[in-house]
């Protein structure tokens, strides 16, 4: 049996698809557990890395904090040896939480500190003297200063962690790696600007039993690190099973999603907020058909998305939680609806999204396949009727990736 070597509890879906993709392509297979867990599920068979995939980022605090814990003592007692909490590369969080809370109970289940950074050079995050940079700008003039959810208007992480924790919270700077002596702080943030800082702070830190964390960056390096000492072994990338029809199932809102629908060049199926809220069944109905019978031409996109004022207008109309929830169930019931007519391949853009759309097919458990662009893998479910999936966070992949990503894969 393989050994557990890395258990990872993850604030969203597409964050943990994110992680498994970049450690599996790094020699450290991966799968993720679509949770919470129950007592029932075993990690996929063969893998190094199990991460659990959570929908706590912006839960109430005590439902994450009980969520995480629950979902960290299924892994330890999977064998995992070391636990990791994933959280966004560019810390979304409110000022209530969640990463501060996580990680300090987290922190308390292995009996250690916190230690970790968001720093992610492959998708330019990076980390310098504890301001959180998103693509050379900082993270509070970036774009995730308009998130609908979480605005980001502080690039500190220091005062970040600080607010969501009673703990303390101490900085590593540029170039120091690991945790120097003499640093006592309970929670620990790196400075990283390329793989090289991360890497280095990898060798550093992967023998110990604190709480590792952050964005999929440090968990990549730790993935090399251990396949380089020999710790680790990559494994065959799953096949991908062919043919069926192609569905992109696009909720995500995001600057990046918008980009890939309007460079998407084949039908695409627009479902409208007003038309759930006056007959959801009638809506579903409809964008099913006009999906099933543009089926043969090749990939067809089905969205929701609005660009910002629209959406803002569709929300004070409607109310941003039952427009999120109509969204959510229509995406759902159509992916339901054409898998029963054939479907097999499914491109989902948006985290809450691709929670949504993997809880309407059923699935539990997805193996990681090949990668598209980085921290946007392809998936295969486990279980009698395999789907191939590829769940991505709003921000990620390049502007063709809905016409591209089909290619990629075994
Ligand atoms: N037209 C719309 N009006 C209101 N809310 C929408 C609309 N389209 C999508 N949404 C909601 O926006 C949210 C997008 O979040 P998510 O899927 O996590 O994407 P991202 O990864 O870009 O954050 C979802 O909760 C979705 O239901
Ligand atoms: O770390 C990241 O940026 C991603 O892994 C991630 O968590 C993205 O979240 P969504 O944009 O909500 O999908």
């Amino acid at each position: 049996m393989t050994a557990l070597r890395l258990g990872v509890v993850a604030d969203d879906v597409t964050g943990a698809c994110d992680l498994a993709g970049v450690v599996t392509a790094a020699g450290l297979p991966a799968s993720v557990l679509l949770g919470p867990p129950s007592p029932a599920d075993v990690p996929a068979d063969g893998a190094a890395c199990v991460v659990v995939a959570l929908r706590s980022r912006t839960a109430p605090v005590a439902d994450a904090v009980a969520e995480s814990v629950a979902a960290a003592r299924w892994l330890l007692g999977h064998g995992a040896r070391r636990l990791y909490q994933k959280y966004c590369s560019t810390f979304d969080s409110t000022p209530a939480g969640n990463i501060g809370p996580v990680a300090d109970a987290l922190a308390g289940l292995v009996g250690g500190r916190s230690i970790g950074t968001p720093a992610t050079p492959a998708v330019g995050r990076t980390v310098y003297q504890g301001h959180l940079f998103v693509d050379g700008r900082l993270l509070s003039e970036s774009p995730l200063r308009d998130h609908p959810l979480t605005p980001m208007t502080d690039a500190d992480l220091v005062r970040l962690l600080a607010a969501q924790t009673p703990r303390s919270v101490g900085l590593v700077r540029w170039p120091a790696a690991g945790v120097p002596a003499g640093e006592t702080a309970e929670h620990v943030l790196l400075d990283a600007l390329t793989d090289a800082d991360l890497d280095r702070h990898a060798a550093a830190l992967a023998d110990g039993d604190d709480l590792l964390g952050g964005a999929s960056g440090l968990a990549a390096a730790l993935a090399r690190h251990w396949a380089g000492s020999g710790l680790a072994t990559p494994a065959a990338l799953p096949a991908l099973p062919r043919g069926g029809g192609r569905v992109v199932l696009a909720g995500s809102c995001s600057r990046r999603t918008r980009e890939q629908i309007d460079a998407f060049p084949g039908p695409t199926v627009r479902i409208a907020v007003d038309d759930l809220a006056a007959d959801s069944v009638q809506a579903v109905a409809a964008a099913v058909d006009a999906t099933l019978a543009a089926i043969p031409a090749g990939p067809v996109l089905v969205t929701t998305s609005r660009p910002p004022a629209e959406l803002r207008a569709v929300q004070q109309r409607h109310g941003r939680d039952r427009a999120a929830a109509l969204v959510e169930k229509a995406l759902g019931d159509v992916a339901r609806a054409v898998a029963e007519e054939g479907v097999r391949r499914f491109v989902v853009a948006g985290g809450e999204t691709s929670g949504a759309v993997t809880q309407a097919l059923g699935i539990r458990q997805v193996r990681i396949g090949a990668q598209v662009a980085p921290g946007v893998p392809w998936t295969v479910s486990t279980g009698p009727r395999p789907l191939a999936l590829l769940l991505k966070s709003g921000n990620f992949g390049p502007p063709d990736l809905f016409t591209t990503a089909w290619e990629v894969g075994p």
